[in-house]
């Protein structure tokens, strides 16, 4: 049912893990706000669903690794203000060559020195095979968020400070202006401000705001991998998140988690997937070979060998990717009551409760509390005189 209101301090479209703490900032600040989703919730349509996600202070760039206190932090807080566990403490290590570039930055964004070689870590985590001068570096802070949980938990925050969140309710049209008008399925909105964290839909909905954004969907697999004994990939055990940086083997990165969502299963994935339409995701023939699958199994049969080298569940996920995988954290170029929150590239979920305080920020006309110049939308050239 259409909520009676049609005029909000702010409107939020998108309640994924991004336009929810949006939102949850938004409502903290006691401003009125609406949250639209297009689908009833919860859903696994976005990008935002499933049980884990990676939460890591290791970033080869110091504007993200500089964001992470402040996104525990408030990962904490929101885990005391709904009495609930989000985040296990698992550790990660870093795959890598020694000196690689991405690496070391890794390093420096950690304080650590130390490094591990292939024998090291294989005494300190048994089910790790590194080859012959590769390395490991550990982030003793990281672990796994528990993704699902977390975005009802934010939801929840959200209307206790008496937010509204609409589901089943798709936007349509806006128009902008110093007031903008939000056209749904179901009502006609009014605010003087809007952010979109429309994820993979992002892209089109801009395009009637007359901005066209570099902004990439991609359909990405997730599996799920059995150990061949149970129990030695769990986090009961000693098994840490892990992340490859600049090997050969998987140029764009694989990346794993311990059993933590299905039993017995440790999730190892792609950061890679096939460019999709949002609308059409599931339309690929099941027949069709999966290219990455093949380098995962490769990849499990060399370094982790305590694991069957097919998957035994496949789900899927959309990121939604820019050129520099860097986010777009900005104002509409033209219509500067209306900011956008999109490209999270497939990193974004262990920093939205930073990216919604920022964007709940930039909406309020106050000064940002992290560096924004790597998020600007004029980084992408043409774009702005496409929005002129
Ligand atoms: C397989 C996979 C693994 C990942 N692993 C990690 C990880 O380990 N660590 C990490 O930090 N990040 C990770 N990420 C990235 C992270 O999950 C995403 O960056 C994050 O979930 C993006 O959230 P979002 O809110 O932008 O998008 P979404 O969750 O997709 O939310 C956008 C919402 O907008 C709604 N919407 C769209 N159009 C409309 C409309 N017209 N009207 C109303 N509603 C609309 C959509 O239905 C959707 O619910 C991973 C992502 C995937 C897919
Ligand atoms: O954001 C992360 O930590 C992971 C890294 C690997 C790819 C998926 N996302």
């Amino acid at each position: 049912m259409a909520p009676q209101k049609s005029t909000y301090d702010v409107i939020v479209i998108g309640a994924g893990i991004q336009g929810s703490f949006t939102a949850y900032h938004l409502a903290q600040r006691h401003k009125d706000t609406l949250l639209l989703e297009q689908f009833l919730l919860p859903h696994s349509r976005g990008s935002s669903h499933g049980q884990s996600r990676i939460i890591r202070s290791a970033y080869p760039q110091e504007y993200y690794s500089r964001m992470m206190p402040d996104s525990f932090r408030l990962w904490q807080q929101l885990e005391a203000e709904t009495g609930t566990t989000l985040y296990r403490q698992t550790g990660l290590v870093v795959l890598g060559l020694p000196g690689e570039p991405e690496l070391e930055a890794c390093r420096r964004s950690l304080g650590v020195d130390e490094v591990l070689d292939a024998a090291a870590l294989a005494q300190r985590f048994p089910g790790f095979r590194l080859q012959a001068g590769q390395v490991a570096v550990l982030d003793s802070t990281a672990g796994v968020l528990f993704a699902d949980r977390a975005l009802r938990a934010v939801q929840e925050v959200f209307r206790r400070h008496g937010g509204t969140l609409q589901d089943g309710e798709k936007v349509l049209h806006i128009e902008p202006g110093a007031t903008v008008t939000v056209t749904t399925t179901a009502g006609v909105y009014k605010a003087p401000r809007l952010i979109i964290t429309a994820g993979a839909w992002t892209g089109a909905l801009v395009e009637q705001l007359g901005l066209h954004l570099p902004l990439q969907p991609l359909r990405i697999n997730v599996c799920y991998w059995r150990e061949k004994q149970p129990g030695s990939a769990s986090s009961g055990s000693v098994s840490p998140c892990f992340l490859t940086l600049g090997l050969s083997q998987a140029p764009h990165g694989i990346y794993g988690l311990p059993s933590i969502e299905y039993p017995g299963l440790m999730k190892v994935c792609h950061h890679h997937g096939s460019p999709t339409d949002p609308e059409k995701r599931d339309q690929a023939p099941s027949s069709a070979p999966h290219p990455d699958v093949a380098v995962l199994s490769s990849f499990i049969s060399s370094y982790l060998p305590g694991l069957e080298t097919q998957p035994a569940v496949m789900e899927t996920c959309l990121y939604t990717n820019t050129p520099d995988e860097d986010f777009i954290l900005d104002r509409h170029p033209k219509f500067s009551n209306i900011v956008i929150g999109a490209g999270f590239s497939g990193h974004g979920f262990k920093l939205a409760p930073v990216v919604g305080k920022l964007l709940c920020e930039l909406s309020l006309g106050e000064e940002p509390s992290h560096n924004m110049a790597h998020f600007a939308i004029t980084r992408f050239p043409g774009v702005l005189a496409a929005a002129q």
